[in-house]
């Protein structure tokens, strides 16, 4: 088994100090959950799906705090440190005093359906024991949506203060408001639309044949052997491209060489060095290898293809027209993925005046995670005022 992934998922047990007393669960340790079946939109199904989720703070007693966090592409529920000893990828929004505050709020964070680590995907054991692989059915952030829901009704929670989300976060976070109006009171969509664009179905599908083109995939039941890992680090390296800006790339690496490689002297295409700018995006795909399994990102990044609001349900305005969440729509100033004008078109498809908010970054898409700090500035004058 090589499958390349995963932060290791925790069962924790507490031991009060007085067995009586209420068990506080501990802040950002990862837990699981079965919710049962699930009958997906296109037609599949799973027999049984766990989901992996994080928590921090506690719940009120009437339910009222609770704040869903949703993750991006190859994100996880790990989206703060709270007692664990390793960052979160949200650390500058949540924790203690912070925007999010995790003494006022219970958060909790979920890893989607599909993904790698700890929720049920592809590299999980099907009913014959055997990994999911090729048999792994398409999932939509629907289906996300709705096994999501499940796991909030175990947890006590009727009606999330907020759910949270950047990038594919976003359109989760949207899918939530569209599918459960009555369960969200507030909803932040950051560097996101309404629906994936042409565009973006394009990169992605380049993403998806990188994988599915490296002989190692074996049409995606490749867990018994070596794993696809060129094509998973060359789909990294189309994305990493996309989520930084033509200025950040040029003014941080410009024409320079890679330390100690040449990329103009060499007598074969063999022997040519590296610009330092392939050297980074080398180092991009390498990280991603480490953390991440291959179907798991087709799995993701086809659910993030079929992201469309409007689906099934009259159109994006139709879907949102009578919509009585609080939408906070944020966009990154130079994201040139999920480009500005289409949190627009969706922050206009919003009943009442609802302005989209720029994030100030220069490294374009990723600034929804590099800037959390003022992202959390925006959301304290906002929604969590
Ligand atoms: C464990 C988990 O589950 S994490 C999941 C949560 N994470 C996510 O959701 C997002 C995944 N992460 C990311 O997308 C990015 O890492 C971000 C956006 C968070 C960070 O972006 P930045 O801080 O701007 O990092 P940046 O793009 O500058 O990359 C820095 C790395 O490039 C490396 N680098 C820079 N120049 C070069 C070069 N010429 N050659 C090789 N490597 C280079 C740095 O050494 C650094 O390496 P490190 O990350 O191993 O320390
Ligand atoms: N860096 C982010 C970008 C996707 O929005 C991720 O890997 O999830």
């Amino acid at each position: 088994m090589t499958i390349a992934a995963s932060r290791p998922v925790t069962a924790v047990r507490h031991t009060a100090a007085v067995p009586s007393a209420p068990v506080r669960e501990l802040d950002g340790v990862t837990r699981t959950a079965v919710v049962g079946p699930l009958a997906l939109e296109a037609g599949g199904k799973l027999p049984e799906v766990t989901l992996a989720y994080e928590t921090w703070g506690t719940l009120d007693a009437d339910g009222g705090n609770a704040v869903l966090i949703q993750h991006a592409l190859t994100g996880s529920a790990h989206a703060a440190r709270g007692d664990s000893d390793e960052d979160g990828w949200w650390d500058g929004l949540i924790g203690p005093g912070r925007t999010i505050d995790t003494d006022r709020f219970f958060v909790v964070s979920i890893n989607i359906v599909g993904g790698c680590n700890g929720s049920t995907g592809p590299a999980s054991p099907a009913p014959d024991g055997r990994p999911w692989g090729s048999r792994f059915p398409f999932i939509t952030l629907r289906d996300a949506a709705a096994a999501e829901a499940r796991l909030a009704d175990r947890l006590g929670i009727r009606q999330w203060f907020a759910v949270v989300g950047g990038s594919m976060g976003g359109a989760r976070a949207l899918e939530w408001a569209a599918t459960f109006p009555e369960r969200v009171r507030k909803c932040a969509v950051i560097a996101v639309g309404a629906h994936s664009t042409a565009e973006q179905i394009a990169l992605a599908q380049a993403q998806t044949l990188a994988i599915r083109q490296d002989p190692d995939f074996r049409d995606g039941d490749y867990y018994d052997g070596a794993a696809p890992e060129s094509g998973l680090a060359l789909a990294r390296r189309i994305a990493h491209i996309s989520y930084r800006s033509e200025a950040e790339l040029e003014a941080r690496f410009s024409r320079k060489a890679q330390d100690g490689e040449q990329p103009l002297n060499a007598a074969s295409l063999a022997e040519r060095g590296r610009y330092q700018v392939e050297s980074y995006l080398d180092h991009q795909g390498a990280k991603l290898v480490r953390r991440f399994d291959a179907n798991s990102y087709i799995a993701l990044t086809e659910a993030l293809m079929s992201h469309d609001v409007g689906r099934g349900r009259g159109g994006v305005e139709a879907a949102l027209a009578d919509s009585p969440v609080e939408f906070f729509i944020a966009a990154v100033e130079t994201d040139r993925l999920y480009l500005p004008v289409q949190s627009a078109v969706l922050a206009a498809a919003l009943p009442g005046e609802v302005p989209v908010h720029h994030i100030a970054s220069a490294i374009g898409h990723d600034g929804f995670l590099t800037e959390a700090e003022q992202l959390g500035a925006l959301l304290k004058r906002t929604l969590f005022s």
